[in-house]
Order: structure tokens, then sequence, then C-alpha cells
């Protein structure tokens, strides 16, 4: 947890990390963040980290091993040509930008960069996370170890060699966390719809995801397995099931829908 980080942009996803890395013992000082003023100053005041407000505030003898875009794609363009100074072998361009491709980083910071395009997500802040990464040729096996090890210490880390595969990484577990908390405020929802007072349905949805999130850590079975053992012959588990495992309008077909609307903006936040 020594790396030399420069971390560029520490929103949700940004701080996300950064707090996962703090917990586990990421120094400080090792640290430089880019950020408008006023975030700059926050972080420095909490996390005793290096915050400035442009790259030329980083000092010369500053050498970062990983530079970590994490500002949105849309702004990318605007920032990214700041950065081509700081290409060196030593350095590895780590994005977590959603859509943005490895082309689009060789277009502005030239044919040596060493890029991973990465695509995290915010249970990171809680070492839970889940992180896939896919490396350009030129990065070392050492740099992808060291990607890999700073993304391991704030959850678990998958490899891709096919970059096209990383819209349904974004769509699957990238925005999944979202669909998570909608699931907690649909239940809570159906459960105020049937007669609970809105506070105890809450409390009664929130549990039962996170009770079954954690089952689902603890337990060696399958989520199939687990599902099943809820679901009595002809109990009120499978009363609901029917409704959500319908072939048409159930939870499949659904989640298929949501998964390739948000795949398909991955591709279009490309260009
Ligand atoms: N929020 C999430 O769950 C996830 C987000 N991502 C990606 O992470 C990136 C950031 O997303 P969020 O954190 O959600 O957005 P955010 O809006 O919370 O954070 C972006 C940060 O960038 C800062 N910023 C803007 N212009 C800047 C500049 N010129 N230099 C330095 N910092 C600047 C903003 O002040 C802000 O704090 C996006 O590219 C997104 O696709 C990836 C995975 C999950
Ligand atoms: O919504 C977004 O575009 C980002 C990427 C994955 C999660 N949040």
């Amino acid at each position: 947890m020594n790396t030399r980080l420069l971390l560029v942009g520490c929103g949700k996803m940004g701080s996300a990390m950064l707090e996962g890395w703090l917990a586990q013992g990421l120094k400080a000082d090792n640290v430089y963040i880019v950020e408008q003023a006023e975030a700059a100053e926050k972080l420095e005041a909490s996390y005793g980290i290096h915050g400035v407000t442009d790259v030329a505030g980083i000092p010369q003898d500053f050498i970062p091993q990983v530079i970590l875009f994490a500002v949105k794609p849309q702004v990318l363009p605007d920032v990214i040509d700041a950065y081509k100074p700081l290409v060196r072998a030593e350095t590895v361009f780590l994005s977590v930008a959603a859509g943005k491709t490895i082309e689009f980083f060789a277009s502005h910071l030239g044919k040596l960069a060493r890029i991973v395009r990465a695509m995290p997500n915010t249970p990171a802040a809680v070492s839970r996370g889940m992180t896939v990464m896919c490396p350009t040729e030129n990065v070392s096996i050492a740099q992808r170890d060291m990607c890999e090890t700073l993304l391991a210490t704030v959850g678990l880390v998958s490899w891709v060699e096919d970059e096209s595969l990383m819209d349904a990484v974004t769509a699957l577990s990238g925005s999944g966390p979202a669909y998570i908390f909608h699931l907690v405020e649909a239940m809570a929802q159906a459960g105020e719809t049937a007669g609970l007072p809105a506070d105890q349905a809450m409390l009664l949805a929130r549990q039962t995801v996170i009770g079954a999130g954690f089952l689902l850590d603890a337990s060696e079975e399958t989520a199939a397995t687990l599902r099943q053992n809820v679901t009595s012959p002809g109990g009120t588990t499978a009363a609901a099931l029917n409704v959500l495992m319908d072939q048409e309008n159930g939870l499949p077909e659904l989640m298929t829908r949501a998964i390739e609307a948000a795949r398909k903006r991955s591709v279009e936040l490309a260009s």
C-alpha cells in the first residue's frame, strides 16, 4: 500500500476507493489528488492528503506509479491532455470512466502511455468492491500486479482481454449496486402497499437485503440453492417467485432489458 498515486477527480467513486485504501493503510503522503478548490481543501483537511486544483500543482519530483482518472466521462476530453507530460514507462494510467476506451486514452496520451481501463463499483468504500480491468499490451506484469494489488485491497478483481466486454461489465457490476439499492426501495414500497408502516417496511427491506448478501457471502451454496432453501413447496415464497420468475414479465426479462440499456449507454459514452 505504498503506491505513489495521483487521483484525478475524487467524487463518489474516487472517494469510495480512497476511503477503502486509507482504511487498508495507504500512506496519505503518497497521494496527490487533483480536484476543484473546495473539494481539494476538504480532502487535505480530512485525510492529510495533498490536494491540488491543477496538474501544475504537483511537484516535479513526485513521480506517480498510478494516475487514476475518476472524473466524469463527459469531462475527460477537456482534462486528459494536461496529463500527457506525465507519460513515462513507470507510470500506469488507470481509468474508471464508463465507456471511455483505451483508444481514447492512447489518442490523447500517445502510444507510449501504459493504460489500464477499469470498472470498479462503490462497495469498494467498505472493501467489498468488484473491479474488472483491461490493460494495453505495454503494461508490464509488475504494473498489472500493482493495479491488481491496489484494487484487491478494496474488493475482488477480475481481468478481461477483450475490451468490448467492458460495456457489459459496466452494466452488470459497475452500475449493479444501484439495482440492489432500488430493490430495497421497491421491496419497502411493496411492504407499505401490503399494510406495513413506511419506516418498518424500510427496516425490513434493508435488513433482508443486507442479511441475504451476508448469507450469500458466508455460504458455499449457490444463489439458486439459497433461494430454494427459502422456498417451501406450495408456500408463500413459491407464490412470489411465480411472479418474479415469470418467463415473459419476470425479473430475468426485466433485468436483461435494464442491463442491455446500461451496456448500450456505455457504448454511447465512448464518443
Ligand atoms: N459512481 C459510481 O458508482 C461509479 C462511477 N464510475 C466512473 O467514475 C467516474 C466518476 O464518477 P462519480 O464519482 O460517480 O462522479 P462524481 O461527479 O461524484 O465525481 C467526479 C469528480 O470529478 C471532479 N472534477 C471535475 N472536473 C475535474 C477536473 N478538471 N480535475 C479534477 N477533478 C475534477 C468533480 O469535482 C467530482 O468530485 C465516472 O467516469 C464514472 O463513469 C465507475 C464505476 C462506478
Ligand atoms: O452511472 C454511471 O455511468 C457510472 C458507471 C457505472 C456506475 N456509475
